[in-house]
């Protein structure tokens, strides 16, 4: 083993690796052949007019759709497949949901059980699906919430959060699965503007611990900020990416150019 582990050379598999990823609704190519890498801890931000196609890249992503062309790996996994020796076999929808677990997702609306208590919304996911002791889960969970910012809060129904309360426990529920990759789907376009920067400082701290992250967003500031890489996306197209600086400051594709000039004040 010694031996072997000395003369494999490190693999440096991305995270995400979307190859010419294709989804129609009816007529509508809603992804049009779009190719993505993401590397391990790398946080990448996808910006784009409303309907570009970026929920449904994510949802591909995560297996939530399925794609009519292309494949993803996710970890180095293709997704909805078992490979033999000689063929690709598709997985069960069970097989599916356990290769869903690899990317934890935040949707735009929180999503949470209101009849639950934040912290049984957060140890919902280990107790039931990962079969964690519920001790265990429990002490994990009062980590999270503490970790972003709701330490007190535990006892506490959706109905008496805030939005942006609420999107930090569906925050911490999905960690709480401890996922390799985290999704996020414009996960502050719900909040009052007031609530908006408490989230998006969760998310800071999240990408500074090396969270392997995609944001769909259209808080270009956040993405300045903390994005590694920018991706413009436009008619189900991936138009242009870079760094931030070179994306929201200086885009080289004239759509991108008349995005930011009209979403930037
Ligand atoms: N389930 C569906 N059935 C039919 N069409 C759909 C479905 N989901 C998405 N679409 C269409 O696919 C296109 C891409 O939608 P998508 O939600 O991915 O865009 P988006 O960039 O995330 O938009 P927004 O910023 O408004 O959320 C849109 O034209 C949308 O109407």
């Amino acid at each position: 083993m010694r031996e072997r582990a000395m003369v494999e050379a490190p693999v440096n598999r991305p995270m995400v690796q979307a190859l010419s990823l294709t989804k129609r609704f009816g007529n509508l190519a809603a992804l049009d052949s779009v190719s993505l890498d993401v590397a391990p801890g790398e946080v990448v931000c996808i910006i784009g007019p409303s309907g570009s196609g970026k929920s449904t890249l994510l949802r591909c992503i995560n297996q939530l759709e399925r794609i009519d062309g292309g494949a993803i790996w996710v970890d180095g996994e293709l997704a909805g497949f078992r490979r033999t020796s000689d063929r690709l076999i598709e997985l069960t929808d069970k097989e599916i949901a356990r290769q869903r677990l690899a990317s934890g997702m935040v949707f735009q609306r929180f999503n949470l059980f209101g009849h639950m208590t934040a912290l049984q919304n957060v140890i919902e996911g280990p107790v039931t699906v990962l079969k964690q002791p519920r001790a265990a889960a429990i002490a994990e969970a009062e980590r999270l919430l503490a970790r972003v910012g709701l330490a007190e809060k535990h006892g506490a129904y959706p109905s008496e959060l805030s939005g942006g309360q609420q999107q930090r426990v569906a925050i911490a529920r999905a960690l709480a699965m401890k996922p390799r990759l985290m999704l996020f789907d414009e996960p502050t376009s719900a909040l009052d503007p007031e609530l908006v920067g408490e989230v998006l400082a969760v998310m800071r701290d999240l990408a500074k611990s090396g969270m392997t992250m995609i944001v769909v967003t259209h808080e270009l500031g956040f993405a300045r900020e903390v994005a590694d890489r920018v991706v413009f996306m436009d008619q189900g197209r991936l138009i242009e990416q870079g760094p931030p600086a070179q994306v929201l400051s200086a885009p080289e594709h004239p759509r991108t150019r008349d995005f930011i000039a009209a979403v930037l004040p």
